[in-house]
């Protein structure tokens, strides 16, 4: 049967939207999870996308859809299929699928807006470059895509490439794409849903990203549409998560952590960014946000810490004119230090560099 002729019965879909995907904001639904639901002789048959989940939180979700659906008055029975997903040899057309060429998939993530999430992006993505690795930069935050902007590429269109795919843009060393070049950064409030899925999977597989080392994604703050989509549609080798010492930031840098490890991905470290300002006029070091916060919070979580960012004046200013951090402020080598302990985890470099 095809997807367009699948039933989804209102009631049945109604309850299941209810249903939010453990450690994520969104439904089950607005995820595209749900394929199909039936009602047959009071039995609600619910067909879903192959979910990659540890076995609890798989569970966690069998319970919840049957608790919804075991409410509605006329169903008696529930069958749930749920299909792990393939493995990665078994090249099937739904769930997470390796992007071929591609060594490591690496998101940036943070549970706050506006903590530096795109800073590290790109200053990670530079610096990985720097040290002659062939690095993808995917700007996915679609609430705010800021990607074009720090690197001087606004009006950038991608162009054709092998195979109709989409070819990114290369811009200092870079291999770029944004969902701000598809859709105008002032129209990417309104995406939802099936659109934001749509996209996700034509950046991640419908681009000619050729031979990469890694490909740095940037995600929009907290855990919704795009990072679910995300995760079911690529396998992620490691995330970094960014958060600032404040308290509030640590508290959704925690809901950040927890979202990977609900879907089995690595989390490669927690970047303290904001973390101290050195005074320009005397020189003098102050922690304006309670400096030294993360890194007990990574040995709670289990995660190493991979390290602090200053927060530098200069910062905004060079990302206004498309220039970033680690190209020319002073806090360049802090960026620098992050990448090459992200490199080593990835194993793109050895351990002695
Ligand atoms: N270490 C820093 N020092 C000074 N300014 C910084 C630093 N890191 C980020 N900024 C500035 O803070 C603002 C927010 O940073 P950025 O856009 O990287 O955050 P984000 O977490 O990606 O935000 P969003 O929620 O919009 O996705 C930007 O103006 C950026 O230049």
């Amino acid at each position: 049967m095809s997807e367009k002729e699948r039933i989804l019965d209102p009631d049945l879909l109604e309850a299941l939207k209810q249903v939010k995907y453990p450690g994520f904001d969104a439904d089950i639904v607005a995820m595209g999870l749900v394929l199909e639901a039936r009602v047959e002789d009071g039995k609600a048959v619910v067909l879903m996308r192959p979910v990659a989940a540890p076995a609890k939180v798989r569970e966690d979700l069998e319970d919840a859809i049957a608790a919804q659906i075991g409410s509605l008055p006329g169903v008696r029975e529930l069958e749930l299929n749920m299909p792990e997903p393939p493995q990665p040899k078994a090249q099937q057309k739904q769930g997470p699928r390796p992007i071929p060429g591609v060594k490591a998939i690496v998101p940036v993530a943070s549970g706050k807006g506006g903590v530096g999430k795109s800073t590290v992006s790109v200053n990670l993505a530079l610096a990985l470059a720097e040290m002659g690795l062939k690095v993808g930069l995917l700007d996915l935050d679609l609430y705010g895509p800021s990607i074009p902007i720090m690197l001087g590429l606004q009006g950038a269109q991608p162009s054709q490439g092998r195979d109709n795919k989409i070819a990114p843009v290369e811009a200092r060393g870079l291999k770029v794409l944004s969902i701000g070049f598809l859709i105008g950064a002032d129209r990417a409030l309104i995406w939802r849903g099936p659109l934001v899925m749509k996209a996700v999977r034509q950046l991640l597989h419908e681009a000619d990203w050729g031979e990469l080392d890694a490909l740095i994604l940037d995600l929009p703050p907290g855990t919704g549409d795009v990072q679910i989509t995300m995760t079911q549609e690529t396998p992620i080798t490691g995330a970094v998560v960014v958060t600032t010492p404040q308290d509030v930031a640590l508290a959704d840098a925690i809901r950040a952590v927890d979202m990977f490890k609900q879907v089995n991905a690595k989390v490669l470290g927690i970047v303290e960014n904001m973390s101290y300002f050195i005074c320009p006029d005397c020189g003098g070091r102050h922690e304006i946000f309670g400096h030294g916060s993360v890194e007990p919070l990574s040995q709670k979580l289990g995660v190493p810490f991979l390290g602090e960012l200053p927060l530098d004046p200069d910062v905004p200013k060079l990302a206004d004119h498309g220039q970033a951090a680690v190209q020319a402020a002073g806090s360049a080598e802090a960026y620098r230090q992050i990448a090459v302990k992200v490199a080593r985890m990835l194993g793109l470099i050895g351990q002695d560099k």
